[in-house]
């Protein structure tokens, strides 16, 4: 197998650790709330934000699937704020992000997410692109507002290839 190819492995919150939270409410007991008519899965993760006037903002991602194998050309990180994408509906997605190596991303990890998990990139973490796969997915998406440069792109030079393990092929 080319050492250029990565096979999505299972997302689980050690894993995923170096590089941001699993939002999982199967990880939580719920808290009662509003008399016991309703339950909390509290802080399920953390949106730090960076920098004067920053804020949090909540947006909604309408997102197209790519293609399994995945090409990955391109990771991008966000130097001042952490950023969460929570999925609307209980469809895997990918995952992939990188170590950082003095400033440049190392090699990649992939993952394949439980359904109705969701991620919170650390500030700082190298990342591909939002991924669904085998149908448009959407998203809520928690991560910084305000002034200043919050996005940092890296392009490969040769692409990654991300592959699903045999038994989950999706789609
Ligand atoms: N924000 C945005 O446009 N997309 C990326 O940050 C991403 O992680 O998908
Ligand atoms: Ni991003």
């Amino acid at each position: 197998m080319s050492a250029r190819i990565l096979v999505a492995q299972p997302l689980t919150a050690e894993a995923f650790s170096p590089f941001g939270t699993v939002i999982d409410k199967t990880e939580v007991a719920p808290r009662p709330m509003n008399a016991g008519r309703a339950r909390r899965f509290h802080d399920l993760a953390e949106v730090a934000v960076l920098g004067e006037e920053s804020t949090v903002v909540i947006g909604h991602v309408e997102a197209e699937p790519y293609a399994v194998p995945l090409v990955v050309g391109l990771v991008e990180r966000h130097p001042l704020g952490a950023q969460a994408f929570v999925p609307l509906d209980a469809s895997p997605f990918l995952v992939v992000v990188c170590p950082d190596e003095e400033g440049h991303p190392g090699r990649p990890q992939a993952f394949l997410t439980a359904p109705g998990q969701g991620v919170c990139y650390a500030v700082g973490t190298w990342h591909g692109v939002l991924t669904p796969i085998g149908a448009c997915q959407d998203f809520l998406v928690i991560d910084r507002g305000g002034p200043g440069q919050n996005l940092e792109e890296h392009v490969f030079d040769k692409p990654w290839t991300v592959v699903l393990p045999e038994l989950r092929q999706v789609g």
